[in-house]
């Protein structure tokens, strides 16, 4: 699909009608939601709205899956009327996206109990009778969506966090006002406008040409292993961000640094995932790990990676009682960067 531009362009002596590509006309859509209250109330009409209780998604099952499923504007008012609720209520929700077809999505929390929400959470039992599905905490929902899906529901998730942790203006103390679409909160004493935020942090796979890098934290499953991760601290560059954090945890400096691709990761607060790959410094393979930070770290070869890669049930328990070597799910930044080196360990980034 696509729309004509209705601002004519000049170029040389006759007017020319720009087309907009589907991608532009949905983003400029959701911009306008963003700015302007009545178009986004106007949108709630013809939305659809993903349901959450106290941040877990609701699911259905579905054939050989779970879904998200989407309520239309009636069905959300029926169901806040079961539940002996305004109508208002739904002036909570946030915008999350929208289709092609410029049906705004939107996420709405009915489980949500902080003390400054002027709404009580609802029933999660009841409402899961009631809608026939569960309210499922979103890292066992990841598992069971789409990437698609999960990306929705990620985005959402931070922003239902991120209203419910910013309900007051840390200047004045008085509670903020969030805009319909949610996309920032005023407060209306001062003016000021608070947006929502991420904490970047850059995550390394640091390799000497043969071999590759993993850590594990004590609160990771049993014996997963990851690549090495790190918040930015105020004022560095992404690259002294690497640099030190592979230094801190690992006791190693690092050099080549590659930038591979980011994402969003809701857990347990929204972070900006920048993922990179380093080459250790020549003559400096000698791992002193910071038992502050992590658990263990160590080599692992092109072979113990990939065979990793390749076992099906990762987590089950051996007969010996251990947890066998395993990695991050394949929405994790991190298993992409596993992969990119396992695929092409001299020039990870590059395609192999
Ligand atoms: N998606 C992925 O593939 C993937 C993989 C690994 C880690 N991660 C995420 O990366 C994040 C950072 O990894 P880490 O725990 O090793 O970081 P880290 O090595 O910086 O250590 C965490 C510590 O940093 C401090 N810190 C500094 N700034 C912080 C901030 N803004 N928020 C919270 N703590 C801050 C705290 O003391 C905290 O205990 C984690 O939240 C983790 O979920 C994602
Ligand atoms: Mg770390």
């Amino acid at each position: 699909m696509s729309l004509y531009c209705g601002i004519a362009c000049r170029r040389k002596s006759f007017w020319c009608y720009r087309l907009l590509s589907t991608y532009v006309t949905k983003t400029r859509y959701l911009f306008e939601l963003k700015e302007d209250d009545d178009a986004c109330r106007k949108a709630h009409q013809t939305g659809a709205f993903y349901l959450f209780h106290n941040l877990a998604p609701l699911l259905q099952p579905s054939e050989h899956q779970h879904l998200p499923p989407q309520l239309c504007l009636l069905e959300l008012e029926k169901l806040l009327g079961k539940f002996g609720q305004d109508t208002q209520r739904i002036e909570d929700s946030v915008l999350i996206g929208c289709s092609e077809q410029q049906e705004a999505w939107f996420a709405l929390d009915l489980g949500l109990n902080s003390s400054s929400s002027a709404h009580a959470s609802l029933p999660k039992p009841e409402m899961e009778t009631e809608l026939q599905g569960s309210f499922t905490e979103l890292r066992k929902a990841l598992y069971r969506l789409n990437v698609k899906e999960a990306s929705l529901l990620t985005t959402a998730q931070a922003l239902l966090r991120w209203h419910d942790a910013h309900q007051f203006c840390s200047r004045s103390g008085q509670p903020t006002k969030k805009n319909v679409a949610g996309s920032k909160r005023v407060c209306p004493s001062n003016k000021i406008i608070y947006y929502p935020q991420m904490a970047p942090v850059v995550i390394t796979l640091v390799s000497d040409g043969t071999r590759c890098l993993l850590a594990r934290q004590s609160s990771f499953p049993q014996g997963m292993y990851s690549a090495l991760a790190g918040f930015c601290d105020i004022g560095e560059t992404l690259e002294e961000t690497v640099h030190r954090e592979v230094a801190e945890e690992v006791g190693l400096e690092v050099e080549r640094l590659q930038y591979s691709a980011s994402q969003h990761w809701p857990f347990p607060n929204s972070s900006l995932m920048i993922a990179c790959h380093a080459i250790v410094k020549p003559g400096q393979t000698e791992i002193q790990v910071n038992l502050k930070e992590l658990e263990a770290a160590a080599w692992f070869s092109h072979e113990e990676v990939l065979a990793a890669l390749k076992r099906k049930h990762p987590y089950a328990q051996q007969q010996d009682g251990t947890f066998p070597f395993w990695l991050p799910p394949k929405l994790a930044i991190a298993h992409q960067l596993i992969r990119e080196w396992v695929e092409n360990p001299t020039c990870p980034s590059l395609p192999a």
